[in-house]
């Protein structure tokens, strides 16, 4: 059975899948509903995503408003990532902090990302990552966050990072904040 670890940030969950591995290579189980259903959340993925991204990428930090906020479960099927998120959930006593953590295809670990943060990550090696998500991509209310807000401070384990342009124009916290009605 997979192990499930709670987060600093309430609601946020890490999955660890049990791995068999044998002669012919390893065998997991992906997704199960009742990893999350025995937490009480209960969610319906509608949308898979899938990108690759060279050693040395940066994508995010990204969500989408409501309507269409999603809940993410993220992961790596190849190469390594520093996953992050921040809370942005108007009444959460965490407002404004980050978590990051390693996904890699080694662990084969999972993070669960409720509605209401920011989400990217850093490609610590040539990554496939792998995602679901609990809403259909809507551009027109996709919004972000700096990925190298000072404020913030993450450390994202890369230099000079490959940045979509877009994501070099996002706000910072404390404009997200001014314009959002204190969160989403
Ligand atoms: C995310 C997404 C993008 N696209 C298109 C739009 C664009 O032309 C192209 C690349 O989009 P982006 O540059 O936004 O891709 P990317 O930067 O990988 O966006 C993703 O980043 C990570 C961190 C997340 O958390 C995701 O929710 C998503 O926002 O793919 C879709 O058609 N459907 C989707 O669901």
């Amino acid at each position: 059975m997979a192990e499930i670890k709670k987060t600093p940030l309430a609601g946020v969950l890490e999955i660890f899948p049990k791995v068999f591995n044998d002669q012919r290579g390893y065998f997991l189980e992906s997704f199960r509903a009742d990893w999350l259903e025995k937490e009480g959340i209960h969610e319906t993925w509608i949308q898979d995503n899938q990108s690759y991204s060279q050693k040395g990428t940066v994508r995010g930090l990204h969500f989408q408003r409501a309507p269409y906020a999603q809940a993410k479960l993220v992961r790596v099927v190849k190469g390594k990532v520093l996953d992050v998120i921040v809370d942005l959930r108007k009444d959460s006593e965490t407002f404004g902090s980050f978590y990051s953590t390693i996904l890699d295809s080694e662990q084969h670990n999972l993070l669960y990302v409720p509605t209401g943060f920011a989400h990217g990550f850093s490609v610590l090696e040539d990554a496939i990552f792998v995602y679901k998500c609990t809403n259909y991509y809507n551009k027109e209310s996709e919004g972000g966050i700096l990925w190298n807000d000072p404020n913030l401070g993450i450390d994202w384990m890369v230099n000079n990072p490959i940045i979509s342009e877009k994501d070099q124009k996002w706000q910072n916290l404390e404009e997200f904040k001014a314009t959002s009605e204190g969160g989403l």
